[in-house]
């Protein structure tokens, strides 16, 4: 069609959403070939590109007969790895669903940084594996750094079968290796293919060799209709509206339009906003674009405001929801990845430009730079190039910033160095630590003074020599349910497997701790807030920590929940019926309690909250205690 009507062609393209995907793994993984498959597959090579690679294939080749795919690329490959500076390669092709860019990126260690430069604004990325050698540590790296970047969609293409005569025992192997590996990553979305980029095997075309892809188990289509049919229209964050200001428009005294590139959210005219860090209020009026305004825009695109009032907004600002609560920041941690040779200086004052704003301010300490190899964490006190490191950064005024995971747009920054202007990293928020609340919801109370002290052993290191991470078992249920008999049952079975424990027991604790504390629902709440700040500095220390309370109050439950990270929480909810509780009772306390002698009494005169979204819901009078204590163990997923 291009050459018969390059309107329509353009027209039609034009139609097609686009996928931007990186490739990760080296020459010698088939990297280059698969590419070259692709564009050659797609039909995206010029004839005279062709004629070219088939006459060098011949001389150069190393593929016998056959055109050698893999020349397309390292031709150009070789090019940019004589530079100096090596930056991310772009390719385009396109079939008759999708559009696509490749980001190319060079797959050894040293390339570290180009390859999350490509990464960052990927929604996939294709890691390759060599089927003779399965998952390596670079398999790994480039797993672990799609990752950190945010990338959902991994496709794992195990290449060169055909040299391992197709085995679906040995595409099983590598299979179960990755996904042990891969617990440890965010990705969503995990699809693996077996192929021969060389031979044409499931790149573009289903192939005859690998029946058993087909039967079942696995995705069974080719690499091509993966990269086609990946769902990526939900990746972005469409609920939090984030408008970045780029610059403020003003051609004439009747119009002011902010202009940015929508970063999440979705924004419409009449929508209610919020400037900030200002805090003032207005509504959309018009979203206009080159191509005339728009009803409604989404992330990605640039688009220029106009507001109903005028307030002031400069460059740099946001505008949000009239309703969204952000907090101003500037002390957060990030993840930054380190693009320079001069190495990363704690305490040196660097340029940030975080989303439209810059701000100066300093990296004031490195918590651990990260082995992209092996993944473990390592005391540091500078990055040199290509490393990556959890870093905390102390802005010199605050500002509004998101977490890097739910909206890369407003959570990343880069840094630059102030003297020569030359960008030296690229960082990722991962969380907020010092934040205040903007304009009117600010309110001075004496507690502000009080910083957070960080110590350099951190919380990972300290799972390191212990071998697990710290975790929480949070026992819930009525006065004689089981939760003291099934948390102690459950350490001693834990501390037989090897597993750093501690039990925390509500009678116990009532005798030390929360001695000045009663029943009443204040005190409860209390006593709850208090073991679960007990228990969170345990699990710090890398002790799974079990606890038994009755904790009646869902919403206390809720508030210890959220101060560990997602999925080191386990709530177990010891359901045992009222009547059969107050049958056992054996401390007498149920009897006290109906004969008027406790008030207050959980069940009796006191309610309980039954949990909704426990992970786990035991009884105790269907199963006997081993059974439910091998529940909790597995649950924990240790
Ligand atoms: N009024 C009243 N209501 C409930 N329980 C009472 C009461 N008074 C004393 N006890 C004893 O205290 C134990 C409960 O303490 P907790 O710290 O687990 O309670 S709470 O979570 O703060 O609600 C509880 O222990 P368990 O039976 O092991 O649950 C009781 O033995
Ligand atoms: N799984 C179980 N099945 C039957 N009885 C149990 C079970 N777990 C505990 N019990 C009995 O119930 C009573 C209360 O147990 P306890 O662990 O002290 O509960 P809680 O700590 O919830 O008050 C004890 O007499 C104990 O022997």
């Amino acid at each position: 069609m291009i050459s018969e009507d390059i309107e329509a062609y353009l027209r039609e393209h034009e139609q097609k959403d686009l996928l931007r995907f990186i490739t990760c793994g080296s020459v010698d993984d088939g990297k280059s070939t698969l590419i070259g498959r692709l564009l050659h597959d797609s039909k995206m090579i010029y004839e005279d590109q062709l004629a070219a690679i088939t006459q060098a294939s011949k001389t150069s080749g190393t593929t016998g007969d056959a055109v050698d795919l893999a020349l397309l690329v390292d031709g150009l490959q070789s090019e940019r790895e004589q530079g100096i500076t090596i930056d991310v390669a772009y390719r385009f092709f396109s079939t008759d669903k999708r559009k696509f860019i490749i980001a190319d990126t060079p797959g050894h260690e040293q390339y570290t940084r180009n390859m999350a430069t490509g990464a960052s604004t990927a929604s996939l990325a294709v890691i390759l594996i060599d089927a003779r050698y399965g998952v390596q540590t670079q398999t790994r790296r480039h797993s672990f750094i799609a990752d950190l970047l945010g990338i959902q969609h991994l496709v794992i293409a195990v290449n060169k079968m055909d040299l391992v005569d197709f085995s679906q025992e040995r595409f099983d192997e590598i299979v179960a290796d990755y996904r042990e590996f891969a617990d440890k990553l965010n990705a969503r979305d995990l699809r693996f293919v077996p192929m021969s980029a060389l031979e044409g095997d499931n790149v573009v075309n289903p192939s005859e060799r690998t029946p058993w892809y087909f039967d079942g188990g696995y995705e069974g289509v080719p690499l091509l209709e993966l990269l086609e049919t990946a769902e990526i229209a939900h990746d972005s964050n469409l609920s939090d509206l984030r408008l970045p200001v780029q610059y403020v428009n003003r051609p004439n005294l009747d119009f002011r339009g902010y202009c940015g590139t929508l970063a999440a959210g979705i924004l419409r005219p009449g929508q209610a906003v919020k400037a900030l860090p200002s805090g003032k209020t207005s509504t959309v009026e018009r979203i206009v674009t080159f191509d005339g305004d728009l009803e409604v825009a989404y992330p990605g695109q640039a688009i220029t405001v106009t507001l109903a009032d005028e307030i002031d907004i400069s460059r740099g600002d946001w505008l949000v929801e009239d309703e969204a609560n952000i907090p101003l920041s500037n002390v957060f941690e990030a993840d930054i990845v380190w693009m320079h040779d001069t190495a990363l200086e704690t305490g040196k004052l660097y340029d940030f430009k975080l989303a439209t704003r810059d701000a100066a301010g300093q990296i004031s300490a490195i918590d651990y730079q990260i082995d992209v190899n092996t993944l473990e964490h390592r005391v540091a006190d500078h990055l040199d190039l290509n490393a990556i490191g959890r870093c905390r950064v102390e802005l010199t005024t605050s500002v509004p910033l998101d977490d890097y995971r739910r909206s890369p747009g407003t959570g990343s920054f880069i840094v630059i160095d102030r003297l020569t202007n030359v960008t030296v990293g690229a960082g990722m928020v991962h969380q907020m630590l010092e934040t205040e609340l903007p304009y009117e919801f600010r309110a001075h109370d004496s507690k502000a003074d009080v910083v957070w002290n960080r110590s350099s052993v951190t919380p990972a290191m300290r799972a390191q020599i212990k071998g697990h991470r710290g975790k929480c078992v949070w026992f819930t249920g009525l006065s004689g349910s089981g939760k003291s008999s099934l948390g102690n049952a459950l350490e001693v079975e834990l501390n037989r497997r090897g597993y750093h424990t501690m039990l925390l027991d509500g009678d116990n604790i009532r005798h030390g701790l929360c001695k000045d504390l009663g029943m009443s629902e204040a005190d409860r709440t209390e006593n709850i807030r208090r073991v679960g700040e007990i228990a969170k500095l345990f699990a710090d220390a890398g002790i799974i920590v079990i606890t038994a309370f009755i904790s009646p109050f869902r919403a206390d439950r809720d508030a210890a929940r959220k101060l560990f990270n997602d999925g080191d929480f386990i709530e177990v909810h010891v359901d045992t019926p009222m009547d059969i509780c107050e049958q056992r009772d054996p401390k007498g306390l149920y009897q006290k309690a109906r004969e008027g002698k406790i008030k207050d009494f959980t069940g009796i005169n006191s309610p309980y909250e039954v949990p909704k979204a426990a992970e786990l819901t035991l009884k105790t009078m269907d199963h006997d205690q081993k059974e439910l204590v091998n529940q909790v163990i597995k649950r924990l997923s240790l």
